[in-house]
């Protein structure tokens, strides 16, 4: 048995996914393995699979072949047709959306003490306190009685990247989470993921933003076809500021079709 210094938080092995009755081929056996405290960029071509992949980590998605792995444990599997997903190892992984997924009718404070009330059944006030203090640390406390509609959205990606940080998650997924946003909000996004990334919060995140992908990444993973193509250091894979690949790159991973 490997030590849990050698274990791998997620190990992805020979997944496939399709949609369609297989007529849309999306994930063609990737093979991905993460370490405790990988942050892990995953770049490539427009509708190469990328949302899938992280919607198959959250256990959103049905596969056709291969398993997922976490902690050293089985996570998810396909037999037979079916699809196996331990349903506690998915509670501990956190995901943020493209498109803000806030209850409108709940207020910032409900939002975020929701799943710890109503699915853990954590106490209402120690849940509140927990509130408070995360956002305060993004500096929404004052946004806590704000309904969703009154947030900008900058703010309501924070805060629901902080309703996910209620769950206590080992792993956090950020699927686009700034595409959606007018430029001059996209910095306070990112800001509050990098803050998450130097308490080693291992993550994984799809981003067209190579700035943001260079600063966050502890590795880039380029996959394109279905398959990893790249995968290793941000100046590796991106090329390294001085070498000034990065536009060139961006042409390449945008222009690919396949
Ligand atoms: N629910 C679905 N039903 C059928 N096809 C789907 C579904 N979801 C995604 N697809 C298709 O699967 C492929 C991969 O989509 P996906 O959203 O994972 O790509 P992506 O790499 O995240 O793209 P982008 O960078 O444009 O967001 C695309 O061809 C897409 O049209």
């Amino acid at each position: 048995m490997s030590s849990p210094s050698t274990t791998p938080l997620v190990k992805m092995e020979g997944l496939h996914k399709s949609y369609g009755n297989g007529a849309v081929k999306v994930l063609q056996g990737l093979d991905i393995e993460m370490k405790p405290g990988d942050r892990v960029v995953v770049i490539g071509p427009s509708g190469g699979g990328k949302s899938t992949l992280l919607r198959v980590l959250m256990g959103l998605e049905k596969i056709d072949q291969g398993s997922i792995s976490f902690g050293g444990k089985p996570y998810i599997s396909a037999e037979g047709g079916k699809t196996h997903i331990d349903s506690k190892v998915r509670r501990s992984i956190g995901m943020v959306f493209q498109h803000y997924t806030l209850f409108p009718h709940r207020d910032v404070i409900g939002n975020l003490i929701l799943a710890p009330v109503k699915v853990r059944g954590e106490n209402k006030a120690e849940a509140r306190e927990r509130a408070m203090a995360l956002l305060s640390r993004f500096g929404l406390a004052h946004k806590a009685n704000a309904y969703p509609a009154q947030l900008s959205g900058g703010q309501k990606q924070r805060v629901a990247i902080a309703r996910a940080l209620m769950l206590d998650p080992k792993l956090m997924l950020f699927d686009e989470v700034t595409s959606a946003l007018d430029p001059e909000l996209v910095a306070e996004v990112e800001q509050v993921i990098l803050q998450l990334a130097k308490q080693d919060l291992p993550m994984v995140i799809v981003t067209h933003d190579m700035w943001f992908a260079r600063n966050i990444a502890s590795r880039v993973i380029f996959c394109a076809g279905g398959v990893v193509v790249e995968d290793g250091p941000p100046d590796q894979v991106l090329g390294s500021p001085k070498e000034e690949r990065t536009r060139e790159f961006i042409e390449r991973v945008f222009h690919i079709k396949h």
